[in-house]
């Protein structure tokens, strides 16, 4: 393991950002990263503990002379034996323990610690995992503490955020100016603040006073005055004699003065938009499913149809590839999934798929032979692996006016396979028609983009919904219209 993060240091230069969040995929790499710092801190340990016991041996040793000693300083020494035996002592092991103290523990470990920093996760990591929460917060209407406790969408998981947890996102957020979010983070943070665990807080930079200063910061900056005072008066019940709190107090009480308070009012919900209860699930399930034969007599697949809608066309494939090749598919991704941050709205990493790999050149032939549809001469296939709450905003696949007259062609049809169940979260959602899609891997959800006009239709605009929980993994393709006709035609 040992190697592979030793390649992966060599294959990073100095300014390149570690960049996790966005793909679960890259969040993987993170548990071996893990797993070799806990190993060397406990190795670490080890030397320090080892060190700590020679050192309570000796003085344990060392203790029944000086306890002879005691108050027959002379007759002890009188002693020829106990004098050369204290005089060889002092002469001798001494300059020996001294050296033996001052040799740093674990020069090893600390060597290895330094040497894999680079692969710790960036502030970017922090700030686009942070997005994240806020995506699954919003979208399936949760709160802060909700999500504290483990409580996603109605759902509770075995997991909770620690006290360091929202203590770093009330940063995150105070940083950013919004201080609505950090007063609830921080709050949550000042109630998991655990005392007996200080001196590990103080080793990761989290110390309780700074926690109330910036809490009380945040509520100031919301003219909650009442409140920030409470709260630094509840730290003096605490630590009634510490400075920083006192001078907080007092600028508190004299803003108390000179500004009056400005009502605070509750933040009320927003409407549920259309897109939210999409990815809620809420929409009214549509769908007729058949099973019939394929179109092609020459294919005698049975073919497991779920139609969800006529006008626009969205059909639903079950069942187009098999484990093994969705495998394949996110074993490629695997090695050459990237960010691209011009794709607006996309918070996960993507790759396209050569064409030449034979299994794109039978999953072409089998989709033909499904569905009727020409899958070669269009983009590439996009695999796509979503991150920590990823998702992809509102919009639409085909190409408007002008983009279609640069492009010389445009986007018919959409295929898009799920390459993976999602466990919670990850619907594709069509607003304006009301159908949500769930991932379910080996399906392939096939929509048609285009009015009969072959102009764009805008009610197929759709959303790929926050991820709550699980590894969301697409294939996706988008077919071109001119090979359609040509392919049509030439049958
Ligand atoms: O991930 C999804 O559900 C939507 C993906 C999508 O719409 C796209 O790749 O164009
Ligand atoms: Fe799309």
């Amino acid at each position: 393991m040992l190697l592979v993060l030793l390649f992966y240091i060599c294959a990073c230069s100095a300014d390149e950002e570690a960049d996790y969040s966005l793909a679960v995929d890259s969040l993987g790499e993170l548990i071996p990263l893990e797993r070799y710092y806990y190993g060397n801190l406990s190795a670490f340990a080890d030397k320090m503990e080892a060190k700590l016991i020679t050192i309570r041996r000796a003085l344990s040793k060392m203790r029944p002379v000086l306890e002879a000693a005691e108050d027959k300083q002379e007759r002890f020494v009188g002693n020829p034996l106990h004098a050369y035996s204290l005089l060889r002592h002092l002469h001798h092991d001494w300059p020996n323990w001294l050296d033996f103290v001052e040799e740093p523990v674990g020069a090893e470990e600390i060597k290895h610690f330094r040497s894999l920093e680079l692969l710790l996760p960036s502030r970017a990591d922090i700030a686009d995992a942070a997005f994240g929460l806020e995506q699954i917060r919003d979208m399936y209407g949760q709160t802060e503490r909700d999500m504290a406790i483990g409580l996603l969408d109605g759902q509770q998981h075995n997991v909770q955020l620690t006290a360091m947890d929202c203590w770093s996102l009330g940063k995150h957020y105070f940083h950013l100016k919004s201080f609505v979010q950090a007063s609830v983070w921080l709050g949550l943070a000042a109630d998991r603040y655990n005392v007996s665990e200080e001196d590990i807080y103080a080793v990761q930079g989290f110390h309780r006073v700074e926690l109330w200063q910036l809490q009380a910061g945040s509520l100031m900056r919301q003219s909650r005055n009442d409140d920030a005072l409470a709260v630094i008066n509840g730290a003096l019940e605490k630590l009634p004699f510490d400075m920083r709190l006192l001078s907080l107090r007092s600028r508190l009480e004299n803003r108390w003065l000179v500004r009056p308070r400005l009502d605070y009012e509750e933040d009320s919900l927003p409407a549920v938009t259309d897109v939210q209860r999409g990815c809620r699930g809420e929409y009214p399930w549509k769908s007729t499913l058949h099973c019939r034969f394929s179109w092609r007599p020459s294919f005698y697949a049975r073919l497991k149809v779920e139609e969800v809608l006529l006008d626009p066309y969205i059909v639903l494939y079950h069942d187009v590839v098999s484990g093994k090749e969705m495998e394949l598919l996110k074993d490629y991704g695997r090695t050459n999934l990237t960010h691209d941050p011009l794709r607006s709205g996309l918070s996960a990493k993507h790759c396209a798929l050569p064409e030449s790999l034979p299994l794109v050149q039978s999953l072409h032939q089998r989709l033909w032979d499904m569905t009727g549809l020409s899958l070669n001469g269009s983009e590439s296939w996009l695999i796509t692996n979503y991150g920590i709450g990823g998702f992809l905003g509102l919009h639409k696949d085909y190409f408007d006016e002008i983009e279609e007259e640069l492009q010389g062609d445009n986007r018919l049809f959409t295929i898009q396979i799920f390459l993976s169940n999602v466990s919670q979260g990850g619907y594709t959602v069509f607003p304006n028609l009301e159908v949500a899609v769930k991932p379910q891997a080996g399906t392939a959800l096939v929509f048609y983009n285009l009015l009969d006009s072959l102009v764009g239709d805008t009610r197929t605009r759709h959303f790929g919904c926050p991820v709550i929980d699980g590894d969301k993994w697409i294939a996706t393709k988008f077919l071109s219209a001119k090979e359609q006709t040509l392919r049509r035609r030439g049958q």
